[in-house]
């Protein structure tokens, strides 16, 4: 096999090595094991982020040091482009993921080490001045305690009235009603997990209005937020007032928990919902997986989580798409009373933009712009057209067996021509059958469709080499490893 050119994966993995090197374990996992390469293209490096609020951070702390570092592996590159990530595209397997290697471990952390308590480690204490620095705040005790009760703004729009029931969220719309009822706490606390864009902020939200308005005292937090806030405490020599101000909240909601980051605020965090619990206050926590899939999070924490209630929400359906677009539409007609969507042009949206609630939303929100900047009415036909990429980039990608020729002799440094024709060297045969196994398992088309695409084989050759490869793969972990790389590049 050839000596290939590191590719953008392979450098970024190591700029991150250095990176958690240089910063150490629990400031790196705080900031940048959310970071994806997107692309490295022509001198440019993009990376993308799941929220703003990281992408100021690191712009404003890191951005120098990661130029550093690239151009430690490439001269060439002479820009770092920091994007946030869209409800539209889900964030890319990682490396191990998509390799089907195992996460790497977390160090062990010292939650179950009674000293840490009140104590911050060398590398809490890093970020906690990094924090302040770079946003050029001296806090003291005071305007932490004060920051910390403020919490994240609530939209005013997430009501259970604005909140469409379906088949796919009927528990945890039942259990959010529940606590936001008040009364005896039941289940604590209520863990709500569900991917990008089904309701979780809105749920939570919508209790959080709910409770408030009856004169409890309610904070919402980011898990980020909460991180934050943490390490300003700390560096404020404020963690003790911080933690009593948490410990006086009727009910604290933490939104994105997968962001928690950090084995001492992790530990707060588990302390705050043991105090909390304990004193029958309630908790209500959401994230993208349940708490079990939460690999970033200490064991005990985990453990913590799953004690309550834990309610997934499942992707909407249609007849519940169709919903929340007709309560949508009923919402703009207040604004826009002339507004319009007629119900045919409704049906098509929930039919084919079938992935979450924001992306209804984002689908509508074209559709009203277009409405009023062009005056036009909204049609099928018009429809079709300002929604065709995000429609096409709901659907599935289609693979075609060109594209797995294309990527495959290029991995292999073979010609396309070499994979069709006669040739039986062994620096072509394994990649023609590599190429002809990934045609099978990742196209709809036949062995003998396959066969006539590569240089009008027999079906019983694609089908040999089929189990050639699966039988390899399931020796090599090399070649497994590879498999799975080739099928992430058509993936992407
Ligand atoms: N069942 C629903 N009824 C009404 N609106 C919904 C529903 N589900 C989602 N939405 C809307 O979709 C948008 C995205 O929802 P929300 O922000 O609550 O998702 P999320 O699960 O918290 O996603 P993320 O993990 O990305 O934060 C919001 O505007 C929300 O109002």
């Amino acid at each position: 096999m050839q000596v290939q050119e590191a590719t953008g994966s392979e450098h970024w993995n190591r700029v991150k090595k250095r990176l958690r090197a240089e910063l150490g374990d629990d400031v790196f996992s705080s900031w940048f094991a959310r970071v994806d390469l997107e692309e490295h293209n022509d001198g440019t490096v993009r990376l993308s982020v799941p929220t703003r609020f990281l992408k100021q951070w690191i712009q404003s702390n890191y951005n120098e040091r990661l130029m550093g570092l690239w151009k430690g592996e490439c001269d060439n590159v002479h820009k770092i482009e920091l994007t946030v990530r869209g409800a539209m595209r889900p964030r890319q397997p990682s490396a191990q993921v998509a390799a089907g290697l195992p996460a790497p471990k977390r160090p062990k952390s010292s939650m179950s080490d009674p000293r840490m308590d009140g104590f911050c480690d060398s590398n809490s204490v890093a970020a906690a001045q990094a924090v302040t620095a770079a946003l050029g705040r001296g806090d003291n005790a005071g305007d932490v305690a004060r920051d910390v009760l403020q919490g994240a703004a609530l939209d005013p729009k997430y009501t259970f009235d604005t909140f469409v029931e379906g088949d796919s969220n009927r528990l945890a719309l039942a259990a959010a009603r529940q606590v936001a009822a008040g009364g005896a706490v039941t289940f604590n606390p209520l863990y709500l997990h569900a991917s990008v864009g089904l309701g979780k902020t809105h749920l939570m939200q919508a209790v959080a209005s709910k409770v408030r308005a009856s004169g409890r005292k309610v904070l919402y937090l980011t898990a980020e937020h909460f991180m934050y806030r943490f390490v300003s405490a700390l560096k404020a020599q404020s963690a003790l007032a911080f933690k009593e101000t948490l410990r006086t909240i009727d009910l604290l909601l933490i939104d994105d928990m997968q962001f928690l980051h950090g084995k001492q605020v992790q530990q707060e965090f588990c302390h705050t919902l043991n105090a909390l619990i304990d004193g029958a206050r309630q908790v209500i926590v959401a994230a993208d997986r349940a708490p079990s899939e939460l690999d970033t999070l200490d064991d005990r924490v985990r453990s913590r989580l799953s004690g309550g209630l834990v309610v997934g929400i499942q992707e909407p359906d249609f007849s519940l798409r169709r919903n929340i677009l007709t309560t949508r539409v009923t919402q703009t007609r207040r604004s826009y009373p002339n507004f319009d969507v007629p119900e045919p042009v409704l049906d098509y949206v929930a039919k084919h933009v079938a992935s979450s609630g924001r992306d209804l939303e984002g689908a509508l929100n074209r559709l009203i712009a277009h409405n009023q900047l062009t005056n036009q009415p909204i049609t099928q036909e018009m429809a079709e057209l300002t929604l065709r990429d995000l429609i096409r980039s709901s659907e599935p990608r289609r693979i075609k067996i060109e594209d797995i020729q294309r990527v495959v002799s290029k991995h292999y440094n073979v010609t396309k021509a070499d994979l069709l024709s006669a040739r039986r060297t062994r620096t072509i045969v394994r990649p023609r059958q590599i190429a002809m196994f990934l045609a099978k398992v990742m196209t709809p088309r036949s062995l003998p469709e396959i066969g006539r695409r590569f240089g009008n084989r027999d079906h019983t050759t694609v089908l040999h080499a089929v189990r050639k490869i699966e039988e390899l793969a399931r020796g090599d972990q090399a070649l497994a490893t590879e498999l799975e790389l080739l099928k992430r590049m058509l993936d992407a």
